[in-house]
């Protein structure tokens, strides 16, 4: 039996989630004849003649898509906004949910979306109006924790699967989170229009990875609108109303936040118990502050003000807090001078990566500190403690979940807060242990003594489990990439006669930094990706200093594998060679371990100039070229005499 089958059925025992049909089940297979009515409601639901009262918990259905990457999540999403007349056909914004510019720029959802909808279905013999909340969720292994919050909102989940790629890694990371939340899950095999779709096959494959019964499928096509009209009727039919209690006290489970310039921080709720109101008072558990609510509604996409949400509902709320101190992900709120149990909240972020965050220029500290504040309140995710460094001086240590994530929150701080950031090598989290027996947790290299007073006993790496799935014929050069990645098999089996799973324990740091792109690229784009945190291994490390002109650079310093050391040493010498640009004197580039240097490059002295291309040309012409460099050179960080420009530090974590 395969792991999946046998952990499914575990987890089935516990969790009795699919063995016996419940009681909105069997109204539906009593009801398969039922004729489904997918026409947007005629008299569609604007601003605020919307009257959440006509919606108790027994008409409403809260659910997520999740789906591998790329899968078409946010595309079947568009089509169910479309249907429902919660957005105009054509609205010419394909994956409306994504709405962040480094979503549409990157082709990838990266926050979670809920959309409010409204859907007229004849059930249990009556045209019945139905309030749906979606939320669109990201596919990408670093966004997993906006999934798991997510699904905390929901009672059933869309599991969308490529009908021509089949089940790939994060659709089984994501069903297991389903699964795990007990959810009702509907399997939904997309882009059924593809010439390559076998949508047989991808149903023999959810039936033998997670019993998932093949006659429960639905075959849509989000691009061509094939099959869609099944969708929603099985999301009322499937999906059970949320269990909430209208009778009792109102707790409601703060999902999201973000700040808004003129309303402050509006947070995104679901409400699971009793009914708020716009004026009611309400507290925080978590900090037992209170506050009034002075404006709620729901989500239509847009915020809809409705005075009102009642028990299941999902939608937003505004009250007057201020950061992200206040609106903490996964309170409960409720209302004041109640008492009443906390929902059990989320699981807290398990930060994989740390690197520090510095203002391109020095003087902007304030500013950025500001920008990471409003930021942070739409990404409860990331760590962060104020640091200091002797190269680039007052700054920020965060924790992130991934690289990806890293990346995305310093393209959002750019984008959306208009802060120049200089990110450091990014590192995972070691665990070093000294002769008078004190242990301390190293997420920042610079902070580990080169030249410690204690002796070093022992290391500590992170490790993971990472689930590979390949076409069988890259099977060879996958183990070998695992092994040189200091890689320890875990589980070897075929998902069917074309693909196979791997599982492997692999230390963190040796995925983190390209290894995906390094398995997509021997498996001509094939492989499909996932890791989970698991516990620290013994490992032998060593700590890797960066000297420039003899002087170290706090912010260069790394922590590796001594095995690996003087590769990684030699690389980086290398890489910062070509990316400082030369100046008025030379410059010594090193890297040592203690006091011996194991790298060296020397840069001769000369400024660069950069009109030396630009033969005859105006002025403008010429002074277009000089302003460039000006404003290089505000992303230039001067370490001793040394100027390093950003691509340098950004250069290191491609080596490191
Ligand atoms: N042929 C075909 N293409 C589709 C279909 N559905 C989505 N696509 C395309 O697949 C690509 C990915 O679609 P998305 O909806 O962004 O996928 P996603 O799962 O939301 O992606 P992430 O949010 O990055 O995980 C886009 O180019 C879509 O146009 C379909 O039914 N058929």
């Amino acid at each position: 039996m395969s792991t999946f089958k046998r952990a499914s059925r575990a987890l089935r025992s516990n969790f009795s989630l699919f063995s016996t049909p419940r009681p909105y089940l069997s109204h539906f297979f009593s009801n398969q004849n039922a004729s489904f009515c997918s026409r947007p409601r005629q008299n569609s639901k604007e601003g605020s003649t919307i009257d959440l009262n006509e919606y108790p918990s027994d008409n409403i259905r809260n659910f997520s898509i999740i789906a591998h990457v790329d899968h078409g999540k946010s595309t079947l999403a568009d089509r169910l906004l479309e249907l429902t007349g919660t957005i105009r056909k054509g609205h010419g914004q394909p994956q409306y949910l994504d709405k962040l510019q480094v979503e549409r720029e990157r082709g990838i959802t990266v926050k979670a979306q809920t959309a409010t909808m409204f859907h007229r279905h004849k059930f249990l013999g009556s045209d019945t109006d139905f309030l749906l909340n979606l939320i669109d969720t990201p596919g990408h292994v670093d966004f997993s924790y906006e999934v798991s919050r997510s699904l905390a909102a929901c009672q059933g989940a869309l599991l969308v699967v490529d009908a021509a790629q089949g089940v790939q890694a994060q659709t089984v990371a994501n069903f297991y989170l389903a699964f795990e939340s007990n959810l009702a899950i509907i399997p939904v095999i997309n882009k059924i229009d593809q010439p390559t779709a076998d949508p047989d096959r991808v149903k023999a494959q959810l039936k033998s990875m997670f019993d998932l019964d093949p006659s429960d499928a639905l075959l849509t096509s989000a691009k061509t609108g094939q099959g869609l009209e099944q969708v929603l009727p099985a999301v009322i039919e499937r999906i059970p109303p949320p269990p909430g209690k209208s009778t009792s006290p109102l707790r409601m489970l703060l999902l999201d936040s973000y700040y808004d310039e003129y309303k402050g921080v509006i947070c995104h709720v679901a409400v699971v118990d009793g009914a708020l109101h716009k004026g009611d008072k309400i507290s925080s558990a978590a900090t037992g502050q209170s506050y009034e609510v002075s404006d709620v509604g729901i989500l239509h996409p847009e915020l809809v003000p409705t005075g009102i949400l009642l028990t299941g509902q999902v939608g937003f709320m505004v009250s007057g807090m201020r950061s992200t101190k206040e609106a903490r992900v996964g309170d409960t709120l409720h209302h004041a001078r109640t008492v009443i149990q906390p929902l059990p909240g989320f699981k807290p972020a398990k930060h994989m990566v740390f690197s520090g965050l510095y203002p391109a220029d020095g003087s902007d500290f304030e500013a950025l500190n500001h920008a990471i504040e409003r930021l942070t309140c739409n990404d409860a995710s990331v760590s962060v403690t104020k640091e200091s460094s002797t190269a680039l001086g007052l700054g920020f240590r965060c924790g992130f979940l991934g690289l990806l994530h890293m990346d995305v929150f310093h393209q959002r701080l750019e984008q959306e807060h208009g802060a120049h950031v200089i990110s450091t090598v990014p590192t995972v989290p070691y665990i070093f242990e000294y002769s008078d027996g004190s242990k301390v947790e190293v997420q920042n290299p610079a902070a580990l003594p080169s030249n410690p007073k204690n002796r070093l006993t022992a290391c500590w790496e992170p490790t993971v489990i990472a689930t590979i799935i390949i076409p069988s014929e890259y099977v060879g050069s996958v183990i070998t990439l695992c092994a040189e990645r200091r890689g320890e098999q875990l589980e070897y089996s075929f998902i069917d006669s074309q693909r196979a799973f791997m599982k492997y324990r692999m230390p963190l740091r040796e995925i983190v930094v390209d290894f995906y792109n390094e398995l997509k690229s021997i498996t001509s784009g094939y492989a499909s990706f996932d890791y989970e945190d698991s516990e620290y291994q013994s490992s032998d490390l060593v700590k890797l200093d960066i000297l420039l002109n003899g002087q170290p650079v706090d912010a260069m310093a790394t922590i590796v594998h001594k095995s690996k050391a003087p590769r990684v040493g030699r690389e980086l010498v290398e890489k910062l060679k070509k990316f400082i640009d030369r100046q008025m004197f030379e410059i010594i580039i090193q890297a040592a371990i203690g006091t011996k240097v194991i790298a060296r490059e020397t840069l001769s002295a000369m400024r660069k100039n950069v009109l030396a291309k630009c033969y005859g040309g105006d002025i403008t012409r010429k002074k277009k070229l000089l302003e460039k460099q000006k404003e290089g050179k505000k992303r230039m960080k001067r370490v001793g005499s040394v100027d390093i420009p950003q691509e340098a530090f950004h250069e290191l974590l491609k080596v490191s």
